[in-house]
This record gives structure tokens, sequence and C-alpha cells, in this order.
């Protein structure tokens, strides 16, 4: 049995008391027993805030990345222990703007996913392939290659504490979804990766999650799929009603 997980990825949205407002939203909105688990992820300004403000209520914190090593000169960067000190057990790896706009290679990634799995951190591990992937019929080999070359070099143990997220970058922020037989598709290409290259029980037991375009409207059909177990979910994040919605769609 795979848990239903929905997380919500603010990016770089909401300054403290933005943020402050949308938590006493969505503390109000969701209900005390979701149907999924529910993560958030502000960013590191607005963690510590978050992480207070959601005790004692289902909703668990994210991070939206972190550096692989320990401590050092790396101005800017934070590190595993950090997030653990302030209480943040999850971190979001390899999400496609990461690797656009800050040149993270997959070689990087497993570096970033070790770091988190050595720290007993959970890992929600990002990837997909750009249109132009799509359209040369590339998309399954690219994800067998981000997959391999960030995650098939982890012991079976580790799994427990990684969550996939499959993002087409095509989807993010347009508007545009994959539809629930494309989300389908690719999920299942994953979990038969997983299968042949990791184990059937990871396989079977590792929860998938889709991002692209989420929202209330269009939740309910995607997570019905087969293989897709969540999501992960951006811009509808932003507003508690629509993602309480999304969370209210298994
Ligand atoms: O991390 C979330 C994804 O990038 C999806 O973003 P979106 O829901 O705004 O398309």
């Amino acid at each position: 049995m795979r848990d239903n997980i929905v997380a919500g990825n603010w990016k770089m949205n909401n300054d403290l008391a933005q943020t402050e407002e949308l938590l006493t939203k969505l503390k109000l909105q969701m209900v005390k027993e979701p149907e999924a688990t529910v993560m958030v992820a502000p960013s590191f300004t607005n963690l510590y805030a978050t992480f207070q403000a959601l005790k004692g209520t289902p909703i668990t914190v994210a991070a939206q990345n972190m550096h692989e090593s320990e401590k050092g000169a790396y101005t800017g960067e934070v590190s595993a222990s950090m997030l653990k000190s302030i209480g943040v057990t999850t971190v979001i790896i390899g999400h496609s703007e990461r690797r656009a706009y800050f040149n993270e290679t997959n070689e990087i990634l497993a570096k970033k996913v070790q770091a988190a799995i050595d720290n007993e951190m959970t890992v929600i591990f990002c990837f997909g392939e750009e249109l132009e992937d799509r359209k040369s019929d590339k998309h399954f080999d690219l994800v067998e290659t981000q997959l391999k070359e960030s995650l098939f070099q982890l012991p079976q143990s580790a799994w427990k504490n990684i969550i996939l997220a499959y993002e087409p970058v095509w989807a993010i922020g347009t508007g545009e979804t994959a539809s629930p037989e494309q989300a389908q598709e690719m999920h299942k290409h994953v979990r038969d990766l997983l299968n042949k290259n990791v184990g059937k029980e990871v396989a079977e037991s590792t929860s998938i999650l889709y991002g692209g375009s989420v929202k209330p409207n269009n939740a309910k059909e995607i997570f019905a799929k087969e293989d897709v177990d969540g999501g992960l979910i951006g811009g509808a994040s932003l507003n508690a009603v629509d993602f309480v919605e999304i969370v209210n769609s298994f």
C-alpha cells in the first residue's frame, strides 16, 4: 500500500506576512484527517515560521533545496543538518527549475540525495522531460537516465525515504497538464524501471507524484490513475482553497 501525498511547492513566493496569512487560511480549510499526506515547501526564510505554525496539524514542512555538503564555505547555501535543526526532515531535490537555472546536473543531484539520505531525511526527487524530448520521443530514455544517474546507486534500504515526482517541464506553470493517460504511462514506466533496477518491493511501495499545472478541476482525474500517488503542486498551492480542494481529490 503506497502513501498518497500532496505537496505544495511555494517556490520563491510570499514574504513572512503573506506566508503567515496563507498558513492561517490553510489551517482553517484543511480537514483534520486528510486522505493524503500533506506537505508544504516554503522558501528558506519562511521555513522556521511555517514549521512552528503547523505543529499539531496534519501538514508537514519540506525545504525546496539543500546543499550536498555538511558545512563549509558555500555562501548562500543551506545544509541538511541546518534543516533538521529547525525540525525540517523533508527536502525537494532535482526540481527542473534548479536543473535549468542553477545548473544542477544528475551527478550533483546524486550527491544531494546521498547527503539527505545520510541525514535520514525524506527526499522528494523531481525528474521529467522538456517538450523537445517528448516531441522526439526521447522522454522515456531521458527519465531513465535521470533516475539512473541520481538514484539507482542507492541501497534498497534508502528507498523508504524517497518520494518520486514526475514533472514534465512543458507542463510546469504553463496551464498545460499532461493528460491523465500521459502521466499514467510515464509513472508505469518509472515503476517498471524501479522493478528492474532496484526491486519489486521498492517498485510497489514508492509513491510517484505528478506535477505540472495540477488544479482543483483536474486533480481527481489525474490522481485516479493507478500509478499516480498524488501531486507536487506549484501555482495552485498558493491558494488555500484550491490546495485543500486538491488534497480532497482522493
Ligand atoms: O513543483 C511544482 C511544479 O513545478 C508544478 O508547478 P505548477 O503547478 O505551477 O505547474
